[in-house]
């Protein structure tokens, strides 16, 4: 029997049913027309955008920095360092990755989300036929405390052989080609930031701890009914060195301010990339660059896409406050040494949860 808006409302083992095991996606809820938010998509109070506790500050923005050669190098440099030590998070413009590249990807989001339930179940957990793609809806639902409003597809690259092998085809030549071409912008940030920290060069060694492995996701947040009810993404920091990340013009997500009392809405701007420091920097530095916590919120009246990139050490290396860092001036380590795979299994056996990932590293 077809589920019915009111079994969908009612019965959570229905709701995942068509969620996840059919693969409707949230998706899937929005062009049933729903009316009324599903319970489980509810979340706590503390986690509502409309609440006093999250308050917006709408004079505050993250850096709008201009990487074009037209501008003096050191300016540029100094700028993306102060960006990453203060807010760990900004935007960067004239950046080198093609416009068309940006709303190719974009389309090929809306175009792999658009094919049939039957087509995206290919890729969830249960079927995928390897673990480097998966199709899923909410974060991790076992755990949360409630449902996200959000919809994704998660492409670990490996190789671009195994990837032309793996990844669907409605979207893996746009997704491969954003990857290549953002190459030269992540090498040219990373060099930068490093530089900061006395790392004079980006030997093998450092380049596979800084950058070893890549994950691109498709995230999809449809229109949401009572939107003012649920998140998009809730509150986490990235596990990532650095993400890229690519928004189209909704509008949606939020940075935590440096007293960590607001938020401050990251406002989209043509053919810019928001760049974040994710928690391995924030290691690797010693805690010299931020990784700070963010969040999306649903909207009630447009789908929002958007294409992040994580960078990110390999799961087999161990990383630590790099020795650089410490050498500068006898400082001491903040963080302890921890194998990657360890720490991201870490983030992902709980719910979102701000920032405490990286307790698990402090030296307490
Ligand atoms: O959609 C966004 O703007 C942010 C996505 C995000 O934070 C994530 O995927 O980690
Ligand atoms: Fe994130």
């Amino acid at each position: 029997m077809a589920p019915t808006r009111s079994m969908m409302m009612d019965s959570p083992s229905d709701l995942n049913e068509f969620v996840m095991i059919q693969g409707n996606g949230v998706k899937g809820l929005y062009e049933m027309g729903l009316k009324t938010l599903p319970k489980q998509y509810i979340q706590p109070l503390e986690e509502r955008m409309s609440m006093m506790t999250n308050k917006v500050v709408p004079q505050e923005s993250i850096p709008i920095i201009d990487m074009s050669n037209n501008n003096n190098n050191c300016d540029v440099e100094d700028a993306i360092c102060d960006a990453a030590e203060k807010w760990g998070f900004f935007q960067v413009i004239n950046h080198g990755v093609p416009t068309q590249v940006l709303e190719n990807v974009k389309d090929a989001t809306y175009r792999f989300y658009e094919l049939a339930a039957e087509e995206k179940v290919k890729y969830t957990k249960e079927n995928s036929p390897t673990k480097h793609v998966r199709y899923g809806s909410s974060f991790s639902p076992q755990a949360e405390k409630a449902l996200e409003w959000k919809d994704y597809l998660s492409l670990f690259y490996v190789s671009e052989d195994e990837a032309i092998a793996t990844w669907p085809y409605a979207c893996r030549n746009e997704a491969l080609e954003y990857m290549k071409k953002s190459e030269a912008l992540i090498k040219r940030l990373l060099n930068i930031l490093m530089k900061r920290l006395n790392v004079k060069e980006i030997d093998e060694t450092k380049e596979a701890v800084l950058m070893g492995s890549k994950r691109i996701n498709l995230n999809y947040y449809p229109v949401c009914p009572n939107h003012d009810l649920t998140v998009a993404i809730g509150r986490h920091s990235d596990v990532s060195t650095l993400t890229i990340l690519l928004q189209d013009q909704t509008g949606g997500l939020f940075v935590r301010t440096e007293d960590r009392r607001g938020w401050i809405h990251v406002p989209p701007i043509p053919g810019a990339l928001v760049i974040n420091i994710g928690d391995a920097l924030q290691i690797m530095s010693n805690g010299r660059y931020k990784s700070i916590e963010h969040r999306v919120t649903a909207n009630g009246s447009k789908t929002r896409v958007s294409v992040p990139i994580f960078v990110n050490p390999r799961p087999s290396d161990v990383i630590g406050p790099f020795l650089e860092v410490l050498a500068s001036d006898g400082e001491k380590a903040k963080y302890k040494n921890v194998l990657y795979s360890d720490y991201v299994k870490h983030f992902f056996r709980k719910a979102h949860d701000g920032k405490m990932t990286i307790e698990y590293a402090k030296i307490t």
